[in-house]
This record gives structure tokens, C-alpha cells and sequence, in this order.
């Protein structure tokens, strides 16, 4: 089957019942390359999914198919999508990647290759290895691996925070020991979540100081990518609403760089990527990167701002798009070699306030 000369991939959803799987069925829906034909869900089998997500709930003819079983996946796809809690695709790992060309992963499964800290954080990964390997994938700044099964994406406030390191690290610009804290709406913890409205509402607190898997994550990147250690200190902090990641973080330069060396390597990696946005000037009317105007989008926004030595770079993105759907289908893209923006521009772009 082929749409405009390229031919439509048939892909797969594993976990569509929850928050990233509905929102990468939402954003699916829409891509013109990417056909949807099974979507899983354990409580929901047999509910039509184009009655049951509100994305879709309004079109007048319901096009897409049934939720099914994960058990019931049969057939081959493209890709297969995974958006199963952390610790549930490798139990299930086998029989998902005999119908995968790839299996795009969004949970944390398999991100890690230290054993000690897969036994920490992620220990189904380590009883049920992926057998076609696994590849972690940050859009913008890694190399495709054709042959690795699987593709993992970064966790949501990794990559925001991965975004205000890279090219700083990559310019060689600062010290070290780095300062990150992270700030996530409700929607980060999943549908499963069992906080109460009445703990998170108007209110604004750290939910782990120390110890988040991130961190681990975030100097393994950092390491694996550029080849840069990071010593780094991270905690993150439930905010009351429910899209959102905003990431800051604060670095000491080293004694040979200036503000226009921290300007210069923010906009050179940046400048060419489609979902990145730079803010290298005062003219706008907002300076910095915020909430509000990534929630929805599939954007990053990006800003870093020195005082002497001091640099303070920032990232805000929406958790279940660029933090999850939105990224993955990027990855998809371009394992599919096309272009990178494809299904992600999104006609309402900009609302503001
Ligand atoms: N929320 C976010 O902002 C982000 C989340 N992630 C990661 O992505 C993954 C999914 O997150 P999220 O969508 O928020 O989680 P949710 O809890 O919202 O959704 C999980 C989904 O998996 C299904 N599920 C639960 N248990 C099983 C099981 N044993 N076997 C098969 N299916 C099961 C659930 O529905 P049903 O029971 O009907 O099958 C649900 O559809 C997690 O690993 C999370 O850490 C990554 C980036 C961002
Ligand atoms: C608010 C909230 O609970 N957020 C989750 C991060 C979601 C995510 O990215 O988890 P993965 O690492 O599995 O991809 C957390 O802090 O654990």
C-alpha cells in the first residue's frame, strides 16, 4: 500500500488505554505515512477505539478498529509502539519483537546497560534481555542503529534535561558537577498515578530530592553521546497541572568561556533541528522557556543565560508529547527515512495565553 510514492507502515500500540498510549493514537491518527491497526489494552478489549479516546469521539464515522489483548497481537508491523508500564514489555518482550521490524519504546525498560543499576531500577530488563538488542535514541542528537530491535526513547525529564547540558558539554564549556531540578505536571505519573487531587492541588513540592532513575540516565547519555562525564545532582517536583516539564539547570563555566561561546554552541545545536527552539534573543515577548507554550506542541523550548561564571540554561516541554508520543513517532520517522516533522506540525500551533 503506498501513499504519495512512499509506501504506508503499518504500526502497532501497546498500552493505547493509558496517557502516552492515547496521545500517541491521537497524534497517529493524523500522520500520513503511519497506519494504526492494533491498539492493546487489558481492561478495555472489544471498546471501539474512536468512541473511547476523545480525540476522536467527535468524527461522526468511527474508522479505527477494536481495542484488542496484547496476547492477541499477531501479523507484522513496521513498528510497534510500546507504552506498557515500566517493567511489562520485557515480560512480554519475545513475543512482542517476533511481530516487530522495531519496537519503539517510550518506558524505561532496557534504557540503562549498567547491571547494577538495572537491578536497581529497571530489573525485568535485566531477566528478560532484549534478544535483538537495544538502541537508546534521542532524536536530535543520536545515531540511527538498524540493528538494534528495539528503540528506546529518553524519559521525559531526561531529555528536557539533556537538552539544556548537550551543548554545553559538547563545547566543552563547563565544570563538571551540574545542578538539575525538574519540575512535571500529573500526567508524567501516568494514568495509574494514585495520587489525590486534593494532595496535588494548588500546591508545588519535591516528590524525590535524590535517587530519581534519571539521573543515571541523564550521565549516561551525556557519557555514551559526547563522551563527557557528569557529575550530577537531580530532584524533581510535582506541580498542579497536568502537562509540562520545565528543567533548569545550573553549571559553572570553565574559565575560557564566554557568553557568546555559551550562545554560539546553544544555537549550533539547535539551529537545524525541527522541534528544538532556541531563544538567542530578547525580541520576542517572552525570554524564557516556559509551560504554557510547549503544553500541546511537539516543541522543545530551550534558553541558557550567563552571569560571570554562572550559567543557567532551561528546557520546557510537554511530557507526553515531546517527553513521549511526540518524540517517538519522530523516531519512527526518521527510522523510516522520512522526514522528521511528518504527523507532528500541528495546525493550532501558538495559542496564546
Ligand atoms: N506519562 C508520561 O508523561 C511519560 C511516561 N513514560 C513512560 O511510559 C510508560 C507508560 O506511561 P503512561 O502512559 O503514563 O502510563 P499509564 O499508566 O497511563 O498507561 C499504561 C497502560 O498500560 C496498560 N497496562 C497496565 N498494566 C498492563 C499489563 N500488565 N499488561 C499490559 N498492559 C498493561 C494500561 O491499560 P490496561 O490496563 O487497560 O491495559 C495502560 O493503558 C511508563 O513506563 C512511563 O514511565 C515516558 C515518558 C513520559
Ligand atoms: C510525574 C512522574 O511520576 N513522572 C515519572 C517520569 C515519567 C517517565 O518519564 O518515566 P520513564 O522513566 O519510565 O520514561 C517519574 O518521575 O517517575
Amino acid at each position: 500500500m503506498s501513499v504519495n510514492g512512499s509506501s504506508v507502515k503499518r504500526v502497532a500500540i501497546l498500552g493505547g488505554n493509558g496517557f502516552t498510549g492515547g496521545e500517541l493514537y491521537r497524534l497517529l491518527k493524523r500522520h500520513p505515512y503511519f497506519k494504526v491497526d492494533f491498539v492493546s489494552s487489558e481492561s478495555k478489549e472489544g471498546l471501539p477505539l474512536d468512541k473511547f479516546f476523545v480525540s476522536s469521539a467527535r468524527q461522526k464515522r468511527a474508522d479505527g478498529g477494536k481495542f484488542q489483548k496484547l496476547a492477541a497481537l499477531d501479523g507484522h508491523y513496521d513498528f510497534i509502539f510500546s507504552c506498557l508500564p515500566t517493567g511489562v514489555l520485557p515480560r512480554h518482550i519475545d513475543h512482542i519483537a517476533e511481530h516487530a521490524e522495531y519496537v519503539i519504546n517510550v518506558s524505561g525498560d532496557y534504557r540503562l546497560n549498567d547491571q547494577e543499576l538495572l537491578r536497581q531500577h529497571y530489573p525485568e530488563s535485566l531477566s528478560h534481555p532484549a534478544q535483538g538488542g537495544s538502541h537508546y535514541f534521542i532524536p536530535e542528537f543520536s545515531d540511527i542503529n538498524l540493528e538494534a530491535k528495539v528503540v528506546n526513547l529518553p524519559g521525559c525529564m531526561a531529555v528536557a534535561t539533556i537538552y539544556t547540558l548537550f551543548p554545553l558539554l559538547a563545547a566543552n564549556l563547563i565544570e563538571p558537577r551540574v545542578i538539575s531540578d525538574a519540575k512535571t505536571g500529573s500526567s508524567g505519573g501516568g494514568k495509574a498515578s494514585t495520587e489525590h487531587h486534593a494532595e496535588r492541588a494548588h500546591n508545588f513540592r519535591p516528590y524525590k530530592v535524590h535517587g530519581h532513575r534519571h539521573r543515571p540516565e541523564i550521565e549516561f547519555a551525556l557519557q555514551e553521546h559526547l563522551e563527557r562525564s557528569v557529575e550530577l545532582q537531580f530532584s524533581v517536583h510535582s506541580l498542579d497541572l497536568p502537562r509540562g516539564i520545565l528543567v533548569t539547570s545550573y553549571s559553572l563555566l570553565k574559565e575560557h568561556a564566554s557568553e557568546i561561546d555559551v550562545k554560539k554552541a546553544f544555537y549550533g545545536a539547535y539551529a537545524a533541528k525541527p522541534f528544538v527552539h532556541y531563544f538567542n534573543s530578547k525580541n520576542g515577548s517572552y525570554s524564557y522557556p516556559m509551560i504554557k507554550t510547549t503544553a500541546g506542541t511537539n516543541y522543545a523550548e530551550v534558553g541558557a543565560y550567563v552571569e560571570g561564571r554562572n550559567c543557567v540554561s532551561i528546557a520546557s516541554i510537554d511530557n507526553l508529547i515531546k517527553g513521549a508520543a511526540g518524540q517517538a513517532i519522530q523516531a519512527a520517522n526518521l527510522y523510516s527515512g522520512i522526514a522528521e516533522e511528518a504527523g507532528l506540525q500541528f495546525e493550532l500551533e501558538g495559542a496564546w495565553p
